[in-house]
């Protein structure tokens, strides 16, 4: 079977640093997968690289068997790959469905001439947009809180702000950076919920960036460990658990100050 992602012997430089060195890992529709490791690890500058921010030096990306190796991220969130970002809320003076709105008018790009004429096109598209905002905003949780003031809300719910806006394109594939950055245990338990409900109930697969070792030992189908840029591991929470390359890399990091 095709995977939805396959990066293949991936890497930057910058100046004399190899930041990420020759990274393969697959990613099978359905999946969570995580990506891990000490700070300075290259897990950044791998997911830029995945989501079209950042132009590898070498390597390629396919994504639903094309390669988007080097594509600006409009264009790969219009073949399906979103992605979040680590700040919680874009806009923290607005409501959460004006900021949800904000974002999804972005993904989908209403020609300028129909914003100037306010043809047809313009009104149907906005329609749209507002049912897609509902649509996210039902799938992640925040309905209840639409017209509440986004910086206003406990942390937790702000972050959903950025799961909506990310999934407001309908992506299949959504990368996620350090969602569960300052959550507290439980908001980190409760997002870790919504995690696997956008994979078993939206199937929506992902793929994020994380600290928090509770949250990527209990979504990930799957999680890869970069070290000074280079994949050490790849496995299940288990199998990661218990690498003798991963507890060395690790060494000295106590997994509960995560959790
Ligand atoms: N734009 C850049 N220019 C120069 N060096 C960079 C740049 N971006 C990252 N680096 C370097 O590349 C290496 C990998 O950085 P990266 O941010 O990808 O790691 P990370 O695993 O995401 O770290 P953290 O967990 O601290 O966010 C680091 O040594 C970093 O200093």
């Amino acid at each position: 079977m095709t995977p939805l992602l396959k990066v293949e012997g991936l890497s930057k430089s910058f100046g004399g640093l190899a930041a990420v060195r020759d990274l393969s890992f697959e990613l099978q529709e359905g999946e969570i997968v995580g990506l891990i490791g000490p700070n300075g690890a290259g897990k950044s500058t791998a997911f830029n690289m995945i989501s079209g921010a950042m132009a590898p030096t070498s390597g390629k990306i396919a994504f639903a068997g094309e390669d988007i190796t080097g594509r600006k991220p409009s264009r790969v969130v219009r073949q399906g790959l979103a992605r979040t970002f680590q700040s919680a809320t874009v806009y923290p003076k607005s409501t959460v469905y004006e900021n949800v709105y904000r974002g999804a008018l972005c993904h989908f790009g209403v020609p300028v001439w129909a914003q100037i004429t306010q043809t047809g096109t313009y009104r149907q598209a906005l329609k749209r947009t507002h049912e897609q905002v509902s649509k996210v905003l039902e799938i992640t949780g925040l309905s209840p809180y639409r017209d509440e003031i986004a910086g206003e809300l406990a942390y937790g719910h702000q972050k959903r702000i950025g799961v909506a806006i990310g999934l407001a394109s309908s992506p299949c594939l959504l990368l996620l950076d350090e969602p569960a950055a300052g959550l507290n245990p439980e908001e980190c338990a409760e997002f870790g919920r919504l995690l696997k409900s956008l994979r078993d109930e939206h199937r929506i697969s992902l793929l994020f960036v994380e600290h928090h070792m509770a949250l990527v030992m209990g979504t990930c189908d799957k999680i890869i460990v970069l070290v000074q840029g280079q994949r050490i591991a790849q496995g299940t929470a288990d199998e990661i658990r218990n690498h003798p390359a991963v507890i060395e890399a690790y060494l000295g990091v106590d997994e509960d100050a995560h959790a």
